[in-house]
């Protein structure tokens, strides 16, 4: 697929920052603090979730200050586009839960499809307890589940289309320092 680089360049030239880079990472930090206090003895399997999960979970995982294993899946329903379809896993956990205690660190829940059927899938495998930890967490009244909350929430996002952090806009920007929301979306 050919990419048009100068609209890439101009997304990011256009965009709005809705966070910078430092607010970003006191969100994180307040996360870590969070789950060093729930999660010290659990001895948790971590999922990161890729793609979109990296750079948080990065930034993340030095913070935790106890013993805990590492590993990621690959579920997507975005595909590089701004509207997601239907659920793909890409990679499904290697490493065994059972009986464990799981985290799920994810970039962002905005319809919630990704990160409830995750849940459920690590809950069908037998793990003994989910927790999920996002970034972002998107506002709006079209939530998948509207009764569930990620357990971890950094900042809320107002309703548009975003990247940075990890988050891409059509693949590119994941590198983006702060939480940029694409202009008209
Ligand atoms: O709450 P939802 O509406 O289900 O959307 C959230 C999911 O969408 C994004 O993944 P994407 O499918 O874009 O894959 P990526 O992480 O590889 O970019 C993001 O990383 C979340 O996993
Ligand atoms: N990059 C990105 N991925 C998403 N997946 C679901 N919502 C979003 C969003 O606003 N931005």
């Amino acid at each position: 697929m050919s990419v048009d680089l100068a609209h890439i360049r101009q997304v990011m030239a256009e965009a709005d920052c809705l966070y910078p880079e430092h607010e970003v990472d006191a969100a994180i930090t307040r996360i870590a603090q969070q789950i060093n206090a729930d999660l010290a003895m659990a001895n948790p399997v971590v999922f990161c979730v890729m793609n979109g999960g990296l750079i948080f979970a990065g930034k993340l995982l030095p913070q935790l200050n106890f013993p805990l294993e590492l590993s990621y899946l690959h579920a997507t329903r975005y595909c590089g586009q701004t509207s997601g379809g239907e659920l793909f896993w890409k990679a499904k956990p290697e490493l065994s839960f059972q009986d464990r205690a799981v985290l799920i660190i994810d970039d962002i829940l905005d319809e919630g499809h990704t990160l409830h059927a995750i849940l459920e899938y690590c809950r069908h495998e037998g793990a003994a307890s989910v927790r999920t930890a996002v970034l972002m967490d998107k506002e709006h009244n079209r939530k998948a589940c509207p009764d569930f909350k990620a357990d971890y929430a950094g900042l809320m996002c107002v309703d548009r289309y975003v990247f940075g952090y990890g988050m891409d806009y059509k693949g590119y920007w994941r590198n983006a320092p702060g939480i940029y929301a694409v202009k008209g979306l």
